[in-house]
């Protein structure tokens, strides 16, 4: 069992050395650091958890974090205007604005407001667009982290059946499409999709992110499918004490690893690959900006 479970823990590490490696060269032979702006607007606390975990790792991968906390009450413009200075700043290659936003405010205009070049969550309407033709891009934070996943657990993705559990703009609709150009044969699955149990037993590969706690249990599993699950859902845990709480995924972990053929755990799957492919992201965008050649291995 233990041999199937996907440590992507260790993996994200791994490629934060990478990444790590790059900037000490891109220091020493160029002179450059790349930096990151993260913009948090609000107090959401687990937010507010996210936006220090991603500062702290990119200082450790030795670039430059930028936070811009923003009271709940600020206005679009206010907003817009930062944007446009952090476009403006040539010490900053990477713009994160986490999501969701206060509800007054426009996410598409916001998103669309990045600079495309420096989009390193992969959102803006123009990155989007490139992916869905196939072109170079600013690639989402974690269907990237999934690709690489895949990649290294499969060698090759060619010819196989995916399913994709999930349709959002975050996860589902990049996912396919980089499933796609990896010549997978991609089905995404959502909320109406008759029998998704069936649909989910036909794939070698299934990819869960449809915020729905433990929905994946191990008798929706072609038996040896690989599982990547995306969930992240905070439920109650009276085992652990009255009023406390943990993380599950969306997949039952227990019944699913029985047929699996390898599972991510959650947490300890994804999610640290999220980060980590964060700042793979802001790297590429710094190597891009300043016409040399992209890492290898932390592009899509
Ligand atoms: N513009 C934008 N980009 C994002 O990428 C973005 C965002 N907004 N809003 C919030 C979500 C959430 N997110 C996570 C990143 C890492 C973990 C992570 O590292 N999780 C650990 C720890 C989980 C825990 O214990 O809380 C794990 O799964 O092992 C989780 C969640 C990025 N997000």
């Amino acid at each position: 069992m233990t041999g199937k479970r996907i440590d992507g823990k260790a993996f994200a590490a791994n490629v934060r050395g990478q990444v790590a490696e790059h900037v000490a060269r891109l220091k020493a032979e160029h002179g450059i650091t790349p930096g990151l702006a993260v913009v948090l607007v609000g107090e959401d606390p687990a937010s507010q958890v996210y936006v220090r975990n991603k500062g702290k790792q990119t200082v450790e991968v030795g670039m430059n974090s930028v936070e811009h906390r923003l009271d709940a009450s600020t206005s679009e413009a206010e907003l817009l205007a930062l944007i446009e200075r952090l476009n403006a700043d040539p010490a900053i290659n990477g713009i994160l604005v986490q999501l969701p936003l206060p509800g007054h405010l426009n996410s598409d205009l916001v998103i669309n407001t990045i600079d495309p070049a420096k989009d390193v969550d992969g959102f803006h309407i123009s990155n989007v667009g490139l992916l869905g033709t196939g072109q170079k891009s600013m690639v989402p934070c974690t269907p990237l982290g999934c690709l690489m996943l895949l990649r290294d657990h499969f060698g090759s993705l060619s010819g196989r059946s995916a399913v994709v559990l999930g349709r959002s703009n975050i996860v589902g609709k990049p996912m396919f499409n980089l499933l796609l150009r990896d010549s997978c044969t991609v089905t995404v699955a959502h909320s109406r999709t008759r029998d998704i149990e069936a649909v989910c037993r036909q794939a070698d590969i299934v990819v869960a992110a449809v915020g729905r706690p433990e929905m994946v249990t191990g008798d929706w599993l072609k038996p040896g499918a690989v599982v990547i699950d995306v969930g992240i859902n905070r439920v109650p845990a009276p085992e652990l004490g009255e009023g406390r709480h943990k993380i599950v995924g969306d997949c039952e972990f227990e019944s699913c690893a029985k047929v699996a053929g390898a599972i991510t755990p959650v947490p300890g799957g994804v999610g640290p690959m999220t980060i980590a492919c964060l700042l793979a992201n802001t790297l590429t965008a710094c190597c891009r900006e300043n016409g040399l050649p992209e890492p290898e291995g932390l592009t899509a």
